[in-house]
């Protein structure tokens, strides 16, 4: 069984539970919250969904002191475009409190990072101020991610769909999403290849697609690889959670775009 069969394993004992609870009340903060969808387009430099991530399944503990309010308030005055909040409790050790205590912080969109099975975890999401959620193409059947999909959008939240191969990109472009993400690590073998970015971003079409590459991006270098394509932003983790300076290292990431991808990359 991979990790992701583990995950998907447990999240369906915990959407059982999340079934018998009352849902908490709404937090109306995400309502002003401009959507990515409008300012991930045409900006000047590479957009960054700085994500809060204590630990995981590849890396082990990562830094399980961390203040998930202090350290979204560090990214937002850094310039981050997005915050990522892992919110599974299992394999990663967040929380849907650490969500809505970093919503209550910043006012930039919070994507709620966790493996959707079920629509109560999108009004879980939503509940907790969240305004993006994740949809893994790799974690669900074809009719459940078109259900989510269309759950999540009527919900008034944007949905990141992620892929890792051609055919989950297929599916993706099926779908209609509008934000996708290229995850560079496969979830079953936990190998990262940032040509994963490259190979997958050529096949959307569609100008108006937002693309994030995400996982493993550490460095500059980094980022112009993955940047050979047209992308929009990246998605970064642990870079940023061992970080000493992420001040200098949002400097680093941030590296001028223009449609197109980054100049001069290829
Ligand atoms: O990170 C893992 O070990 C992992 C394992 C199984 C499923 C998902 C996993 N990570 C979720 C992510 O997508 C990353 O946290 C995110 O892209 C940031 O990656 P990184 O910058 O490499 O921390």
């Amino acid at each position: 069984m991979t990790i992701l069969d583990k995950i998907v394993r447990q999240k369906e004992v915990e959407v059982e539970l999340l079934k018998k609870q009352p849902l908490p009340n709404f937090s109306d903060a995400a309502k002003s919250i401009k959507k990515i969808e409008h300012t991930f387009h045409n900006t000047q430099k590479m957009n960054v969904i700085a994500e809060i991530k204590r630990s995981s399944p590849s890396k082990g503990e990562i830094d399980m002191a961390v203040d998930p309010v202090k350290q979204a308030k560090l990214y937002e005055s850094c310039g981050a475009g997005a915050i990522s909040v892992l919110t599974d409790k299992t394999f990663f050790n967040g929380s849907m409190e650490d969500l809505r205590n970093v919503r209550e912080a910043v006012d930039i969109p919070i994507l709620c990072k966790d493996f959707m099975i079920d629509p109560i975890q999108i009004d879980h999401a939503k509940a907790a101020g969240a305004s993006i959620i994740l949809l893994i193409v790799a974690a669900l059947s074809d009719n459940k991610l078109h259900e989510l999909f269309k759950y999540a959008t009527h919900q008034g939240l944007e949905v990141l769909c992620e892929v890792h191969d051609e055919n989950e990109m297929t599916k993706a472009i099926e779908l209609g999403a509008t934000i996708i993400g290229i995850n560079n690590r496969n979830l079953k073998t936990f190998e990262v290849d940032l040509s994963a970015t490259e190979q997958l971003a050529s096949m959307v079409k569609n100008p108006d697609t937002i693309l994030i590459s995400e996982s493993g991006i550490k460095s500059r270098d980094d980022v112009i690889q993955v940047g050979k394509e047209d992308i929009n932003g990246i998605l970064v983790g642990e870079t940023l959670m061992r970080s000493n300076n992420i001040a200098a290292l949002f400097n680093e990431l941030k590296i001028p775009i223009t449609k197109g991808g980054i100049p001069n990359a290829r």
